[in-house]
């Protein structure tokens, strides 16, 4: 792994980029390895370039598209650019001390081109000569970038001749790479300590969790899976594509991260109860209700997203009323209990997705916050008296949490709050703050994502 600290220093400016290695011929015919990498570098220079509006998958899945990468090249593209952002800060000083110049940031394509490079060559076990050949290509392939491939092959060469002293050297990701606002946020959230335990979480993937509705025992055992204090399991089997493994294809469980699992059951549906999941695609926790025997309507605003909605309900063989709308213009009579899982900043998922923490802004969180209060207090018209209103949010930021609900508990005398239980959450009482709050973070035992959840009563 890169070390900005390393890349900042003297030793790195010291010796400058040169040209001096030959740069490879290119041959003008299909050349193995190369369009992974192109999907990749068009995936990761869109995010940087345009960021805000896009996720690094539906990137991806464009680019990929118009590369033709399919199976195992499409993982390779996926794992090129995950890598790339997962150390975005490190990536970007390690270049900045070998370039001349530094680092052009209004460049995304050139930078794109330099990280995801650097990221095969120091993060994934791709041959480095293949790493360098492979962007040299694609520098020489674009009429913008053509006249930097000897520089390209030049910086990535010297990235590879001293990639050792780079990984070894001390880092710490809170301060090389984690942008500065979230920085500042998660020391004034959570103090420095725990702020450097969730960027160091963030340097690794997470685990893959299932829920299983019945059966958890038998299914560990299947599935030589861990059984979590909260109830999801922990396959230890991370190669076996999930599809393939027992009981996906009968729909027997669903991958959802132990985290995102909570929410759902801490509204205690009762069998044919009516509930609202108002922001419902893909369907994680729908799924969870209608198993429960609730009643469910599923709301989203995504067409596209509630059809893998629908997909996912089909194979597990669930229920629900699935309605494409608007949920501040839901019009429908009173439910027992809602569901609102919140659109947020997702900082919650950086482990899973690392390119929120470069793509999104603290623009982002006011405009987020100020949609969430407003669908707080449609999930609040919507819910019979003694209703129960669970709302959570895969952030870890303190707005989009805590403090939303502060802000609806001083809007709404007629709701309380009902602090959640240690015996709701396997006895994890760590998980639970002084309020009553849950407060799951990447950095816990066991880790989890991000998320916060706060259930509030509608007095009767
Ligand atoms: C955090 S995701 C929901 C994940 C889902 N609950 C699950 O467990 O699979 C947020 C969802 O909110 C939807 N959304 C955003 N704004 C909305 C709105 N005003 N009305 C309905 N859905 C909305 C998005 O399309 C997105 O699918």
């Amino acid at each position: 792994m890169a070390s900005g600290r390393n890349a900042r220093s003297p030793g790195g400016r010291k010796a400058r980029a040169r040209i001096p290695e030959p740069v490879p011929e290119i041959v003008d015919e299909p050349v193995a390895g190369l369009a992974p990498r192109r999907a990749a570098l068009e995936a990761v220079a869109e995010l940087l370039g345009q960021g805000r509006a896009l996720a690094l998958d539906d990137a991806l899945a464009g680019a990929g598209a118009r590369a033709g990468v399919a199976g195992p090249d499409a993982a390779l593209a996926r794992a090129i650019a995950t890598a790339t952002f997962r150390r975005l800060g490190f990536l970007k000083a390690a270049l900045a001390a070998r370039l001349a110049e530094g680092l052009p940031e209004d460049e995304p394509r050139f930078l794109a081109l330099l990280a995801t490079g650097a990221a095969q060559i120091l993060d994934l076990s791709v041959p480095d000569h293949a790493a360098v050949d492979l962007a040299v290509r694609l520098a020489k392939a674009e009429p913008r970038l053509r006249h930097r491939a000897g520089l390209v092959n030049a910086v990535l060469r010297r990235i590879a001749r001293e990639a050792e002293e780079i990984r070894a050297a001390e880092t710490n990701p809170l301060a090389d790479n984690t942008p500065d606002w979230l920085r500042q946020r998660w020391i004034a959230a959570y103090g420095r300590e725990s702020a450097e335990r969730i960027a160091r979480a963030h340097l690794s993937g997470a685990a893959i969790d299932i829920t299983v509705p019945a059966g958890a025992d038998r299914w560990a055992d299947m599935l030589a899976a861990v059984l979590l204090p909260t109830g999801s399991l922990r396959l230890s089997d991370t190669r076996t594509p999930v599809a393939e493994l027992p009981g996906f294809v009968e729909g027997a469980w669903w991958v959802q991260d132990a985290a995102a699992a909570i929410p759902a059951r801490l509204l205690h549906v009762r069998p044919n109860e009516r509930v609202a999941d108002l922001c419902a695609a893909p369907g994680g926790k729908t799924a969870q209700l209608a198993a429960a025997g609730a009643a469910v309507t599923a709301v989203d605003r995504s067409g596209p997203r509630l059809r893998r909605l629908s997909e996912n309900l089909g194979r597990l063989s669930l229920e629900a009323k699935i309605v494409v709308a608007d949920a501040l213009d839901l019009d429908e009579p009173p439910f027992d209990a809602v569901l609102l899982d919140a659109p947020c900043s997702a900082t919650g998922t950086i482990r899973r997705h690392p390119d929120v923490a470069w793509t999104k802004s603290e623009a982002d969180i006011g405009r987020l916050v100020a949609l969430q209060e407003r669908l707080l207090d449609k999930a609040a018209d919507l819910l019979k008296p003694g209703g129960r209103l669970v709302y959570c949010t895969c952030s870890l930021e303190r707005e989009e949490g805590e403090e939303q609900v502060a802000r609806f508990l001083d809007r709404h005398p007629d709701f309380a709050l009902d602090p959640v239980r240690p015996d709701e959450i396997g006895g994890l009482s760590g998980l639970i703050d002084a309020a009553g709050h849950l407060r799951t973070l990447p950095s816990g035992e066991p880790a989890m994502d991000g998320f916060f959840a706060s259930r509030l009563l509608k007095r009767a």
